[in-house]
């Protein structure tokens, strides 16, 4: 193609230039100004190109998202050619709100997991609003709190031999103090919490103290690429969903499978051949799984066995980093500040019985200042790091008084929307669980309503009382169990953010006399 053109003679060549560019230019003002997007404002780049998103994400990866930006631009920004952020509680409720039902983007295509070369779309990743509401409707029920604190048992011991852990790592270093990279710590009891739940066993992160067949490792590289990819989902398809790598998947020449399928595999297996041997046994609903083989006895077409596999990659890819970066951030935010730490040790030290168990789920339900610091921890460290992108009807949409036209990619990041000061307060930045504590209980109920660190609407995050009931119990056990000190360089922020933005520090930890 170089050669032939070369061998046109100069005037030729200026002139396929020249329509070149002319092409490129339409093309870019047609980008710049479809559907009068051109209206919001935003970068002038995102305007024409998702490519700006991509490496806006890469280059912002270790900064708070989209905060800086909309205090730039106001509570509307474009985004891409066809893109809008929004910032405040109204865009939240005319996006995901009762009877609105918008449809997620390409965004959630990335991450539909490969496995042996075919494309599983799972509940978190389908576009497909049938499948979505039939299969949800199905599960939700195995996820409600009631259900959830029949396991909390299984919670216990796992906290235990956390617990167990952090005294032999303070023994190792022969003092009474330990330095302890807890983030990661917390993130292996997460994964084996959720496991616990799911199929009453470990993976056994907790007690190995170590990340088993590179599980974590290979579950946040995925987390990452796809909170990266999912700006531009055209590459995800050139580069590794196209065909050539799907059949070499399926042929088992390359392995794109996550590591944790074979432990979801084999609990599936193992489970199945004891409800097969005994189908009228009397110990069910032992775990999440034994829920869910019940349903796909029940309704094999909607709960397939693939679907019960799913539960296994939804456990490891929706809950486990997610609720490990919660519990971070709680200690992180708490212990940075000596004022909460002193008021909330003092709660905790009233309310708590001296047991060396961990504490009860009921327990922590009678500390209002303990879930004050876990509201704001929520609302000052969401978890999620991404926008929750949806795609407006046809018609279109008023998305907080804004006339947004059709097919245009809409969404709130949780940590734009949690700094809505009109909402929050002038002091959004600043870690105060008195803000849930000193309005009326009305005015609570309005501003707690104005989180979407869960998600909100039809997608609101279906495993919440897992994390929840995980956050509560492990986190007043650990404040409660041990004096926790920050080094002072530990006292600086290092966020890396990916599908969930991580805290990374470490903690002198050392036993409570008497616990
Ligand atoms: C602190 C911990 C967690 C946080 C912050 C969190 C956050 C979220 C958010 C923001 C969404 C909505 C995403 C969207 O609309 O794009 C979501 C959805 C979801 N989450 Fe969670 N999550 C957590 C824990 C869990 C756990 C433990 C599980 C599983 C047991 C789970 C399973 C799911 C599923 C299946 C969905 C998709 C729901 C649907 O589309 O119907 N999450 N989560």
């Amino acid at each position: 193609m170089t050669t032939a053109f070369l061998a046109l003679s100069s005037w030729s060549r200026a002139f396929c230039l020249y329509v070149l560019l002319t092409v490129l230019l339409l093309r870019l003002i047609y980008l710049r100004y479809r559907n009068n997007l051109n209206a919001f404002p935003g970068p002038v780049v995102a305007s024409v190109t998702d490519l700006w998103r991509l490496w806006y994400s890469y280059h912002n990866k270790n900064g708070i998202p989209m905060v800086k930006l909309h205090e730039e631009y106001g509570p509307v920004i474009r985004i891409g050619p066809r893109m809008l952020s929004f910032s405040t509680p109204e865009a939240v409720r005319d996006i995901y709100g009762p009877g609105k039902n918008f449809k997620k983007s390409e965004f959630y295509s990335v991450i539909a997991p490969l496995q042996n070369g075919v494309i599983k779309d799972t509940l978190f990743s389908t576009r497909d609003q049938a499948y979505h509401s039939g299969y949800r409707r199905a599960v939700n029920s195995s996820f409600s709190m009631s259900v959830i604190l029949q396991y909390e048992s299984y919670l216990d011991e796992t906290t235990q031999i956390f617990l167990n852990k952090i005294d032999e790592i303070i023994t190792q270093t022969k003092g009474k103090k330990g330095l302890i990279d807890l983030p990661r710590l917390l993130q292996y009891y997460a994964f084996d919490a959720v496991a616990m739940l799911a199929y009453s066993k470990r993976y056994g992160f907790v007690e190995k103290n170590t990340d088993i067949d590179g599980i974590m490792k290979t579950t946040r590289f995925i987390l990452d690429y796809t909170s990266h990819m999912g700006n531009y989902p055209l590459w995800d398809k050139i580069f590794l969903k196209n065909p050539l790598m799907r059949l070499l998947g399926r042929l088992g020449f390359i392995n794109m499978t996550t590591p944790m399928i074979p432990f979801a595999i084999n609990s599936q297996a193992e489970r199945l051949r004891e409800f097969k041997a005994n189908p009228n046994r009397k110990e069910k609903n032992r775990d999440i799984l034994d829920s869910y083989m019940a349903l796909h006895i029940a309704k094999p077409d909607i709960v397939t066995e693939n679907e019960v596999l799913e539960l296994g990659v939804m456990l490891g890819f929706a809950g486990s980093e997610s609720t490990g970066v919660a519990l971070s951030a709680l200690i992180y935010y708490v212990v940075r500040d000596a004022r909460v730490y002193g008021k909330l040790q003092s709660e905790l030290n009233s309310h708590l019985a001296t047991s060396v168990t961990g504490v009860t789920y009921a327990e922590t339900q009678t500390l209002p200042y303990f879930d004050a610091c876990v509201k704001e921890t929520f609302r000052i460290h969401p978890p999620s790091g991404f926008i929750m992108e949806r795609v407006t009807p046809p018609s279109g949409a008023q998305i907080a008084g804004y006339t947004v036209p059709g097919n245009t990619i809409v969404g709130c990041n949780p940590w734009a929307v949690h700094r809505d000061k009109a909402t929050f307060g002038e002091d959004v930045e600043v870690f105060r669980p008195e803000r849930w504590l000193e309005p009326s209980e009305d005015e609570v109920r309005k501003i707690w309503k104005s989180m979407i660190h869960f998600g909100a609407g039809p997608h609101t995050c279906m495993g919440r009382h897992v994390s929840v009931l995980e956050i509560y119990k492990l986190g007043a056990t650990i404040l409660r169990h041990f004096k926790i000190t920050l080094t002072e360089q530990d006292r600086v922020y290092k966020l890396t953010v990916g599908q969930f933005v991580r805290l990374d520090f470490s903690v002198m930890l050392e036993r409570v006399e008497g616990l």
